[in-house]
């Protein structure tokens, strides 16, 4: 038994999470529902491309993982093109010398990963490989039309205690219980945390699986930029986009056109200099809750909904197109020189986290210097950048754009992930980023979110936080 559809929902926040909160809310609610989508910035919101001598290159959220389903569905559902993510040669350097160098000979590669740390690679890609099969049952539980009232429960759904209780302990604890060398972790682990989330191996052990899986081959992006996959999210959901910053989100009773008073969320908002309103029946907050990020006051709510105080860890995205100065890694000149990436080990007098030869969104194949003066480079830094640094890493360079980010939780397990019910009908996604921050995961946490509201506005609790479905779904087949 359905009961008759909202009639509007509000979104706060148009990244991936948002938009494609907007996509399966209209397959779950149908075509009559009136969708709006409150964005006080840009269209895919941490999804950002930044320009360098008239090219785009993806600033914030840049690869994808090829088990990705969701992304991978968009960018076909949407006609959308991709291009692989070119790999390059990897060094990862101490402050002092390349610790480990990538050849381009793969046998060379395997004797010299061998020889510095034994079978410890191919362990640790089984390690993260278990954990991926693990996760991916959520698309089956998605598929069916299951969701789940927290993030915990989501998460033990999958693979129960042990699952859940990656968050509860640090990567560097899991790693080294599961007896990893420190050597593997100082000079592998760790500079692949650093790249991918800015911290150390204290993050949470899922966060460290996911980043780990960045090893694997085969990342992608969506060509033009990932941020096309909102804009045509947004589209394809026919949802009403307000270019305006939520600011308060009070509950009243409203008397509906059919003469019923109902409990209805007012949604306040600053749209230029003016200050508007709008009534909705269910609202999705699909941006991190805190105040330097999203500063929306919930008023008048009983009980009151919680203040959220969850630190983001301020990363900086610097492109630069210029000429390496090698030296500072290695004794070869830059014609000698043939790596494309370099990652750092944990050591805090260093100001780079990275570096890196990136592509253009447009670029298909491996990227191309641009005329003389060399490559553009990406660099994640905990600072900006100052020019004695930037001249320092470069020989020459004449374009440097610098974006600094909120950009993922700063992650101290144990963690308690916020509840996805904040109210009623007023749901929240980011929350999941306490497990781990990726395009994926907050579009696995909008379809839930869309699931979960559409069940409980039908009433169908059969639906919600079932328990062993991994047992149940194996024997529907
Ligand atoms: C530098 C960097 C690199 C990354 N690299 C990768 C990667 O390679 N692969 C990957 O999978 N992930 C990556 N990530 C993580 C990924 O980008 C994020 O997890 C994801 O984009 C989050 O999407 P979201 O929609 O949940 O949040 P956001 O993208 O932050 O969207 C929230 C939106 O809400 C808007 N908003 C906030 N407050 C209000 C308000 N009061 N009113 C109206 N609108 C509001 C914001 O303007 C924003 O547009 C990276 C992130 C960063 C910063
Ligand atoms: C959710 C799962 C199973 C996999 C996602 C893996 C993935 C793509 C994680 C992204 C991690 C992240 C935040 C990377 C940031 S930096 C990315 C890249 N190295 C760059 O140079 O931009």
């Amino acid at each position: 038994e359905l009961r008759a559809p909202p009639e509007k929902i509000a979104i706060i926040g148009a990244g991936i999470g948002g938009t494609s909160a907007a996509y399966y809310l209209r397959q779950k609610f149908g075509k009559d529902v009136k969708i709006d989508v409150f964005e006080r910035g840009e269209v895919g919101g941490r999804l950002a491309t930044v320009t360098v001598r008239g090219q785009e290159y993806e600033a914030g959220g840049s690869v994808i993982h090829p088990l990705n389903l969701h992304m991978k569905r968009f960018v076909k559902d949407l006609g959308l093109s991709t291009v692989q993510s070119s790999g390059g040669l990897l060094g990862v350097y101490n402050g002092e010398t390349l610790v480990f160098e990538e050849s381009s000979w793969f046998i060379m590669n395997m004797i010299k990963l061998i020889w510095h740390y034994g079978f410890q690679s191919l362990r640790m890609h089984m390690w993260v490989e278990d954990i991926l099969d693990k996760f991916m049952r959520i698309y089956r539980y998605q598929s069916h039309d299951y969701a789940f009232s927290s993030v915990e429960r989501l998460l033990h759904s999958l693979g129960g205690d042990e699952f859940l209780g990656m968050l509860n302990r640090t990567l560097l604890e899991t790693l080294q219980k599961a007896g990893f060398s420190e050597k593997f972790l100082d000079e592998i682990v760790a500079p692949v945390m650093r790249v991918n989330y800015g911290q150390s191996m204290n993050i949470n052990g899922f966060v460290g699986a996911v980043s780990m899986s960045c090893a694997d081959s085969g990342l992608w992006a969506v060509q033009g930029g990932n941020k096309l996959v909102c804009s045509g999210l947004l589209r394809a959901s026919r949802s009403n986009l307000i270019a305006g910053s939520v600011l308060y989100i009070e509950e009243k009773t409203r008397t509906k056109h059919t003469g019923n008073p109902a409990k209805m969320y007012e949604v306040i908002y600053q749209s230029g200099p003016e200050t508007r309103s709008d009534f909705y029946d269910i609202v999705l907050v699909a941006t991190p809750l805190n105040r330097k990020m999203s500063n929306i006051t919930f008023l008048n709510f009983d009980p009151p909904i919680e203040e959220f105080h969850q630190y983001y860890q301020h990363i900086v995205t610097t492109l630069i197109k210029g000429q390496l100065n090698s030296t500072l890694f290695s004794s070869r000149a830059l014609d000698k020189f043939d790596l494309s990436t370099i990652l750092t080990t944990d050591n805090s007098d260093l100001f780079i986290n990275s570096i890196g030869i990136v592509s253009s969104v447009t670029e298909n194949d491996s990227p191309q210097p641009l005329g003389d003066r060399g490559y553009v480079w990406k660099i994640f830094s905990q600072e900006i950048l100052t020019k004695e640094q930037i001249l320092k890493l470069f020989l020459s360079y004449d374009y440097a754009v610098k974006q600094p980010w909120l950009a993922y939780p700063h992650y101290r397990p144990p963690e308690k992930c916020p509840s996805i019910i904040l109210h009623d009908r007023l749901y929240y996604l980011n929350g999941i980023e306490c497990a781990a921050s990726a395009m994926e995961m907050s579009a696995i946490a909008a379809h839930n979110a869309a699931l979960l509201a559409y069940h409980r506005w039908n009433g169908h609790t059969d639906m919600i936080d079932q328990e062993d479905l991994y047992e149940k779904l194996k024997t529907e087949l």
